[in-house]
């Protein structure tokens, strides 16, 4: 069972999961793009600032995919202080095509204090019709609520990173963000295997994977379409990209979800016990070395 598409509120149908190419060096970019093309991958995701636009572009003509076979997304990062609209045209040359399918202002803090006349420049952009569909990326509740207030055309995505370990915290946005009819697109949700291995979410993950006999990246990326999100992963390996399409055909258990989710708030309420530690541990040196030059001037 394939991925199905997942309807937007503007009304088109964005692809269930896409590969990103942030951090692709250009030399390599074209050939890992047209591998994730060639195992089936329909949606590409990628930015002003991951500078590898072209290489995406070339990936996509030597694909020979027809335009509307393949769904594209890219963001408006501020780069050189350009704005949304000289920075758009510009990736369209770039990537080499008529339209973009998505567009997203990449942070709320490109906005400079001014999310509504940001907004009001996507929304001129989708007007145009050079962008089928727009939304933002990192935005929270309250950068959402500013933006909705004055908008006439609502984000269709905020795409924001999703894991099991930041998911205690990101629940109230989700659930805004479904009650605003604005999908989740999650990244950076193989985090827990490949910058925190070790940690809670292991257990739960590894037990779920030898039950299913699937692999543990596929656990939670199959954690993140549980929770209604758009997947944006990556990967330069053919079968690990193979793996990752194979997620369209696991379903977890309303328990496995739970599971996942209790091990990830028990690894979040760690680190921010971690992180308030090394604050205060901080505040204890500078206290110490102040006495003790107090101390030695005396
Ligand atoms: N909007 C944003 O601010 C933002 C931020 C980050 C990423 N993104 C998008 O999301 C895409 C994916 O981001 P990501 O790379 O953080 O995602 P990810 O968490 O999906 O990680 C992908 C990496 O995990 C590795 N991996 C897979 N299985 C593994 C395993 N079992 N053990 C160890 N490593 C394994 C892959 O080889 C790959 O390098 C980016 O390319 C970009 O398009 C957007
Ligand atoms: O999207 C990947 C993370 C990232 C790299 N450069 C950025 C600039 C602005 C916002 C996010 C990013």
């Amino acid at each position: 069972m394939p991925f199905k598409d997942i309807l937007l509120n503007d009304g088109r149908k964005i692809p269930a999961i896409g590969f990103g190419s942030w951090k692709i060096p250009k030399d390599v970019c074209a050939g890992q793009v047209g591998q994730a093309i060639d195992v089936g991958f329909d949606h590409l995701d990628t930015a002003q600032v991951y500078r590898n636009d072209e290489e995406v572009g070339q990936a996509l003509k030597e694909s020979g995919l027809s335009r509307k076979d393949i769904w594209i997304t890219t963001k408006w990062s501020g780069v050189d202080d350009k704005d949304p609209k000289t920075s758009c045209e510009e990736s369209l040359k770039k990537l080499g095509i008529e339209y973009i399918d998505l567009y997203l202002i990449h942070h709320p803090r490109l906005c400079k204090g001014d999310i509504e006349g940001t907004w009001k420049k996507m929304e001129e952009l989708k007007k145009s019709g050079f962008v089928k569909s727009i939304g933002v990326s990192n935005f929270t509740k309250e950068d959402l609520q500013e933006l909705l207030s004055s908008a006439s055309i609502k984000p269709v995505v905020n795409q924001i990173l999703l894991h099991p370990y930041v998911i205690k915290s990101t629940t109230p946005l989700l659930q805004y963000m479904s009650s605003q009819h604005i999908v989740p697109e999650g990244y950076s949700t193989l985090i827990p295997l490949t910058s925190k291995p070790g940690g809670p979410v292991d257990k739960p993950v590894e037990k779920i994977a030898k039950r299913l006999n699937v692999k543990p990246e596929q656990v939670l990326l199959a954690w993140s379409k549980a929770k209604d999100a758009v997947i944006v992963t990556t990967s330069s390996r053919k079968e690990r990209l193979e793996g990752y399409l194979d997620v369209g055909d696991i379903v977890l258990t309303k328990d496995d979800v739970k599971a996942i989710d209790d091990a990830g708030a028990k690894g979040e309420l760690w680190e921010g016990r971690k992180q308030r530690l090394a604050v205060g541990a901080k505040y204890v040196a500078a206290a110490g070395l102040l006495g003790y030059l107090l101390y030695t001037r005396l």
